[in-house]
C-alpha cells in the first residue's frame, strides 16, 4: 500500500455536516459557517511517549487520540464537526495495523458525527499523530477557563485516576481486579461533548478538560480567571475499584495522573441544579468537590483540603513535555 492507496482506503464516501463543501480530494477542504464561532485544536501523539505498542492496539490509539482533542472542544463548549489528521507512519506499521488506527478515529469521531475533511501522510521514523479538529459553539457562547468568579460551585464529571491506573495495570497484568473497566478507562476514555453541549443555555460557566492531571488544570482555570480554587481531596469521585492500590498511588494518581479527559468547571451556585440535571439526563456523572474565592490581587492558584482538614497549595505538578530542553547560558 503506498500513500495514495491509504488515503483512498480512508476517504469518506458521503460527509454527515451539512457545512461541508470540499472534503479529502484537492489541495485544502473547505466548510462553510456564518452563525457560529468556529472552535479549532490541535494534539499530537507520539509512539513511546503518548502510547506504546505493547498496551495499545491501533484501535485503541486511533480512538484515544481523537478522543482526547474532541475533550478540548468539549471543554470550549463546542460542538465536534470535523477533523485532519497528520500522520508519520514508520516501516514496521503494516497495513492492517494502519486500518486498525484509521477505525479507532472512525469510531470516536462517528460518536459525534464528526467528518475526516484532510491531513497528510509521510513516513518517518515513529508513529506520530497530529490530530485537528474543529467544532462550532454558538456565537459568544465559548467557555473558558477565565470564566471562575468566587463564590463558584467546582464539579468534576467523572471518576479520576483511572487512566494511569490502567495503564500501571497493562504493565503489571494479573496482579489486580477488575483490569477491564481500567483497560477501557485508558484505552477508551468517554469525553462528555454531548453533556456541556446540554448546557448552553447557562449565562457562565468556566471548563477546562482534565489531559495532564487535575492538579495542573485546576491551577490553569484559577490563574487564568485570577481566582483561588479549593478542592476537598475527600469529595474527589474515584471508581468502585480504585481502592485496591496503595494510598500513594491513588493520591498520585488521581491528583497528578492525567488522561482521564474528565471535566472541570466552575458554575455560580444558582446554576448547580441544572448542572445535575442535565448531567442526569446524559447519563454523566457530577460531584462538586470544591469552591472558588476571591485570590485578593495577588496568589490565584488552587488549593487542596486533606483528610486531615489542613488546606495546603495544590501544587502545579502532572505531566508536562519538554522538561529536557536546556536554558541558553
Ligand atoms: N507549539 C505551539 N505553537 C503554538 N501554540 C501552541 C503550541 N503548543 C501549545 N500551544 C497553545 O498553547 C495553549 C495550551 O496548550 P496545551 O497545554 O497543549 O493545552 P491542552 O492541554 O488543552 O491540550 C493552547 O492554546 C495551544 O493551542
Ligand atoms: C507510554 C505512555 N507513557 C506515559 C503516558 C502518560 N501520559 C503521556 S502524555 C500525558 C499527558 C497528556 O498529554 P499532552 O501531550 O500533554 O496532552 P495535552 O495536555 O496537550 O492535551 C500523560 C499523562 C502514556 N499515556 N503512555
Ligand atoms: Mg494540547
Ligand atoms: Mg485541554
Ligand atoms: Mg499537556
Amino acid at each position: 500500500m503506498d500513500e495514495f492507496a491509504l488515503i483512498d482506503s480512508i476517504k469518506q464516501q458521503t460527509y454527515k455536516q451539512p457545512s461541508i463543501i470540499k472534503g479529502v480530494g484537492d489541495d485544502a477542504a473547505i466548510f462553510r459557517q456564518s452563525a457560529q464561532d468556529i472552535v479549532t485544536a490541535v494534539d499530537t501523539f507520539v509512539e513511546d511517549v503518548h502510547f506504546t505498542r505493547s498496551t495499545m492496539d491501533p484501535f485503541h490509539i486511533g480512538y484515544r487520540s481523537l478522543a482526547a482533542n474532541i475533550s478540548d472542544l468539549a471543554a470550549m463548549g463546542a460542538d465536534p464537526a470535523f477533523y485532519l489528521v497528520s500522520i508519520v507512519i514508520p516501516q514496521s506499521w503494516n497495513e492492517n495495523e494502519l486500518n486498525g488506527l484509521y477505525q479507532g478515529m472512525r469510531d470516536m469521531g462517528n460518536a459525534y458525527n464528526m467528518d475526516l475533511i484532510g491531513g497528510d501522510t509521510v513516513s518517518g521514523k515513529v508513529l506520530t499523530l497530529s490530530i485537528t479538529v474543529i467544532g462550532y459553539v454558538p456565537r459568544d457562547k465559548a467557555r473558558y477557563r477565565s470564566m471562575a468568579k468566587p463564590g463558584d460551585i467546582v464539579f468534576v464529571t467523572g471518576t479520576f485516576g483511572d487512566s494511569a491506573a490502567g495503564l500501571f495495570m497493562l504493565n503489571h497484568p494479573d496482579e489486580y481486579t477488575d483490569e477491564a473497566y481500567f483497560y477501557r478507562k485508558h484505552r477508551m476514555p468517554a469525553i462528555h461533548a454531548d453533556f456541556v453541549s446540554e448546557l448552553e443555555f447557562l449565562p457562565r460557566l468556566a471548563l477546562n478538560d482534565i489531559s495532564d492531571g487535575i492538579a495542573n488544570e485546576a491551577n490553569e482555570l484559577a490563574e487564568a480567571s485570577h481566582v483561588s480554587l479549593t478542592i476537598y481531596e475527600d469529595k474527589l469521585p474515584v471508581s468502585t475499584h480504585f481502592h485496591q492500590f496503595t494510598e500513594d498511588q491513588q493520591f498520585k494518581w488521581k491528583l497528578f495522573g492525567g488522561e482521564d479527559f474528565e471535566l472541570m468547571g466552575t458554575v455560580p451556585a444558582s446554576g448547580w441544579e441544572d448542572v445535575k440535571q442535565m448531567a442526569a439526563s446524559t447519563q454523566t456523572q457530577v460531584t462538586d468537590i470544591g469552591y472558588v474565592e476571591s485570590s485578593g490581587n495577588s496568589d490565584h492558584g488552587a488549593f487542596l483540603i486533606g483528610r486531615n482538614q489542613i488546606k495546603k497549595r495544590l501544587e502545579k505538578k502532572g505531566y508536562t513535555h519538554l522538561k529536557q530542553v536546556k536554558k541558553n547560558e
